[in-house]
């Protein structure tokens, strides 16, 4: 499903970072794990081809998406992975519909404002947000604003679903309900996930492989060891 091996120099200013990350995971979701700076950020744009590794291969769902030497490296657009950014990345200035539409229309046209697509439509209406169609980012709770994004994030049909601690920003109630939401969605739609996080219930909840990142390197880690998240007290 997932095949990692990739190596990255970073320099900024006298520091250095040396990423250098080999993993394989043979499951529909696999959770990369670890705490701040340890590289997995580095390694999800790597996946979706934000981030272009010095040498290495990576494979997912079967696609060779990058290898070098190889001469491989396919367009962000090229490799159809849907990608949650940790601050959803929203455009402030295009409504609910036209931020879903994004997802969908890539060029330099704006969708526009009144278009509908059955596709846009459809996403709208399953995390519902179809009453707030026509309202701006701004206007939206955090837990409205993320379910938007991942809207924008499936609505191409992507390969995979690529999520940078979707949860961080989210207060605990809502992040309890937007965990439930997204489990929900990923019984119906069967769609390899590569999730990161620090938050070690994330791994519990989401994870059937996980992978702890630790400067810069990938270490197979035990599910069994993660606890899960408490239940919900209101
Ligand atoms: N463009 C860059 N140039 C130089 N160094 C970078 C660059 N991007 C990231 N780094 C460094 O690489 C290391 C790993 O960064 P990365 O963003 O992958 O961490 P992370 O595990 O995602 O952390 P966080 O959980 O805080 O987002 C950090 O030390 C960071 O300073």
């Amino acid at each position: 499903m997932l095949d990692i091996a990739i190596q990255k120099t970073l320099h900024t200013g006298k520091r250095r970072f040396e990423l250098n990350v080999q993993l394989q995971s043979a499951s529909q979701h696999t959770v990369l794990f670890g705490q701040s700076g340890a590289g997995k950020s580095l390694t999800l744009k790597a996946i979706a081809g934000l981030m272009t590794p010095d040498s290495g291969h990576i494979r997912l769902g079967g696609r060779l998406l990058f290898s070098q030497p190889g001469g491989v490296n396919l367009t962000p657009q090229a490799r159809q992975l849907g990608y949650l950014f940790q601050d959803y990345a929203l455009f402030p200035h295009l409504t609910v519909r036209q931020n879903v539409a994004f997802g969908l229309v890539h060029g330099w046209l704006n969708p526009r404002t009144r278009a509908q697509h059955d596709e846009v439509e459809h996403w709208l209406y399953t995390f519902g947000l179809a009453a707030m169609a026509q309202q701006l980012p701004g206007e939206l709770s955090g837990g409205q604003r993320q379910r938007v994004a991942l809207a924008r994030a499936l609505v191409a049909k992507p390969g995979a679903l690529l999520l940078d601690e979707p949860f961080a920003a989210l207060d605990p109630a809502l992040r309890h309900d937007m965990r439930q939401t997204l489990l929900a969605l990923l019984a119906q739609v069967q769609i390899p996930l590569v999730l990161i996080t620090h938050d070690e219930q994330d791994v519990a909840l989401f994870g059937q492989q996980v992978f702890e990142l630790r400067d810069g390197q990938a270490h197979a880690a035990n599910l069994a060891t993660f606890p899960e998240a408490p239940p919900r007290h209101d």
